[in-house]
């Protein structure tokens, strides 16, 4: 089972910040010199009228305010502008650090985190998480330090600008209010959108499902059923989001509505003192514009309180995501093996699922030599599949049941045990890319007479030169514009050309018909000459040849031996032999 690490030390944010935080301290100290520059322009405005009330202007007075303002201007678009482009851009870093990170961590995770988690979901952490808290960080800080530095500069300005202390007080008193909803409607939002990002993996996770069996859709004609069951999601979704929205908008109207009193206080006491004399008529201007000046940057400031509420959900959900550990890591002192040279003893092995309630796997004895070929025959589900899986450890084994050379598989380097099997299954999955690359797949450096040679032994060269792109046929996702029996063919291809000390044929001919099969068996014969090689299948004629054939049934070996021993036995080889050869009814009702 997979386990959490310690959420602290893994989580997202430290490494980010780690490599940002200059590129954050640059952009604050711009956002810094745009506000203090911005907060002059109501003073410039109050000194004006007050110069302009007592007639003191002359004409190249104003061109000179003019162009003070015209300053004020251009230093704040300079200073914003390039500190919100560097926020924008540690936002985009951000992204590609995560996705990256969370990439590489995906692709540690065994395979059975993702037969309990779907694709879609993997999805919805790149997506919409990611955006979630990139949007966070750069608009959100970008936008909180600039209303902040802009609200601390404009109370600096208003409590030095000879305003009366009083008067300042009153008009801002109806904004002392704000921190107290905050810390009121703040936990709803974030419970809210928690609910939100939730719906929306679901959501992801449907439509994923939904496309990838499209086909299947198709074919049984339940478009309706499906359409209603995505449909149900979408709703959730949208019940999620306007419950979220309606909360937010409160929120939000709440700031500006707090903000008109401001401005009704500042233009009844001030225009008040204004007439009595108490304030000129400078300072009244200033007061007013300043209380205006206030609104943005609370309104923003309470936007973004609103997003960080949102995005923690995702911040959360992408630590908790980090934070697990793969429940197949390499052992400290991990040696590397050598299946060219060493036998692979399976002892006693006796296996069962997380989770299961019976052992797919009991007291498998086998012994591997180099060189040898092995065939796995038994009906469906008898655990041929879980055998292979145990050696490429996609599972891990009990201690001590598997060893190659001496060495226990669960001590073997995974990268030197993985690099030396070719395994073929039954539907190898084809990237959507060409041909060739497919085949191609694992040896990177392959030329193409190698690739050539792979798709002849595969018997699917004939196939691939009649397109008319040949090698560099583009193949769509899971490879559509090939039949099965084609697929499976590239697939095998692919293990081909990784010419692997450890061949694993896992039903990688059942969708081609006897008479390729048997010159595929033949190609292989010949190519794995002294090369061990394992063939699991149903046919019979696709591993009679091998040096040793086992039978599974429910997890046990229940026979061994060569192809004529086992045949001169009674028991299921030679029934299955039969249902394939002659087709004899009795043993066929046995076996279906
Ligand atoms: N990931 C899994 N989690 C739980 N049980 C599993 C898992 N994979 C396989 N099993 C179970 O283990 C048993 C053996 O499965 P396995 O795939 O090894 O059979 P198989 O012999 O390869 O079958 P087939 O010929 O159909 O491929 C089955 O009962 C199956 O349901």
């Amino acid at each position: 089972m997979e386990v959490h690490r310690d959420l602290k030390s893994t989580g997202i944010l430290r490494p980010y910040f780690a490599r940002t935080w200059r590129i954050y301290l640059c952009s604050i100290a711009l956002h810094a010199a745009a506000s203090i520059v911005y907060a002059f322009f109501p003073r410039v405005l109050g000194v004006f009228t007050d110069r302009l009330q007592a007639e003191d202007l002359a004409r190249p007075d104003v061109a000179r305010y003019s162009l003070i303002l015209l300053a004020i201007g251009a230093a704040y678009a300079l200073f914003g502008g390039y500190g919100q482009y560097l926020v924008m851009y540690v936002g985009r870093l951000f992204d590609s650090m995560t996705r990256r990170r969370l990439f590489a961590h995906f692709s540690e995770l065994s395979e059975h985190y993702y037969s309990k988690n779907g694709v879609g979901k993997m999805l919805s952490y790149f997506m919409n998480d990611v955006t979630g808290v990139r949007e966070s960080l750069s608009m959100g800080i970008n936008q909180l330090s600039m209303a902040s530095l802009l609200l601390l500069s404009c109370l600096g300005a208003m409590v030095l600008s000879g305003i009366p202390l009083y008067l300042v007080a009153a008009t801002l008193g109806p904004l002392a209010l704000i921190p107290w909803i905050v810390t009121r409607i703040g936990p709803v939002v974030r419970a809210r959108s928690r609910q939100v990002q939730e719906a929306l993996g679901t959501m992801t996770e449907s439509a994923e499902e939904q496309f990838g069996g499209i086909r299947v859709t198709k074919k049984f004609a339940v478009e309706r059923i499906m359409m209603e069951r995505f449909g149900a999601d979408v709703d959730r979704i949208r019940d999620n989001q306007l419950s979220l929205v309606k909360i937010s908008s409160l929120f939000q109207a709440l700031i500006p509505f707090l903000g008109s009193m401001s401005l009704i206080v500042a233009l009844a006491f001030g225009g008040y003192l204004t007439v009595t004399d108490e304030i000129t008529l400078g300072d009244f201007v200033a007061l007013t514009l300043y209380v205006r000046m206030l609104m943005n940057p609370l309104q923003q400031i309470g936007n973004v309180i609103n997003a960080l509420q949102r995005s923690r959900a995702s911040l959360q959900r992408l630590n908790e995501l980090i934070a697990v550990r793969p429940d197949i890591a390499e052992a400290d002192g991990a040696v590397p093996v050598d299946l060219e040279r060493s036998e692979v003893r399976i002892q006693g092995l006796t296996f069962s699922y997380p989770g299961a309630t019976r052992p797919s796997l009991s007291g498998i004895d086998l012994v591997l030599e180099p060189g040898m070929t092995l065939g796995i025959v038994g009906r469906t589900g008898s655990g041929k599949t879980t055998l292979v899986k145990l050696l490429l450890r996609t599972y891990e084994a009990p201690a001590g049941t598997i060893r190659i050379g001496g060495t226990d598989i669960r001590e073997a380097k995974l990268d030197s045990l993985r690099g030396q099997i070719a395994y073929v299954p039954q539907d190898g999955f084809l990237f959507s890319s060409t041909i060739g690359e497919n085949i191609a797949f694992a040896r990177r450096e392959a030329g193409q007479d190698e690739i050539e040679t792979a798709a002849k032994q595969a018997r699917i060269y004939d196939n691939i030169v009649r397109f008319p792109d040949r090698f560099e046929t583009k193949l769509g996702e899971r490879g559509v514009t090939l039949s099965g029996g084609q697929r499976q063919r590239t697939s095998l291809a692919r293990g081909l050309i990784k010419k692997a000390p450890l061949l694993i044929l896992d039903d990688s001919v059942s969708a081609v018909d006897a008479v390729t099969e048997t010159e595929i068996v033949k190609s292989i014969r010949e190519e794995r000459r002294g090369k061990t090689t394992v063939i699991i299948a149903h046919r019979i004629s696709a591993l009679k040849h091998a040096d040793l054939i086992v039978v599974l049934d429910d997890g046990r070996i229940v026979q061994r031996g060569k192809h004529e021993e086992l045949l001169a036995e009674p028991g299921p080889y030679a029934e299955l032999h039969a249902i394939q050869e002659e087709g004899s009814r009795h043993a066929a009702d046995r076996w279906q």
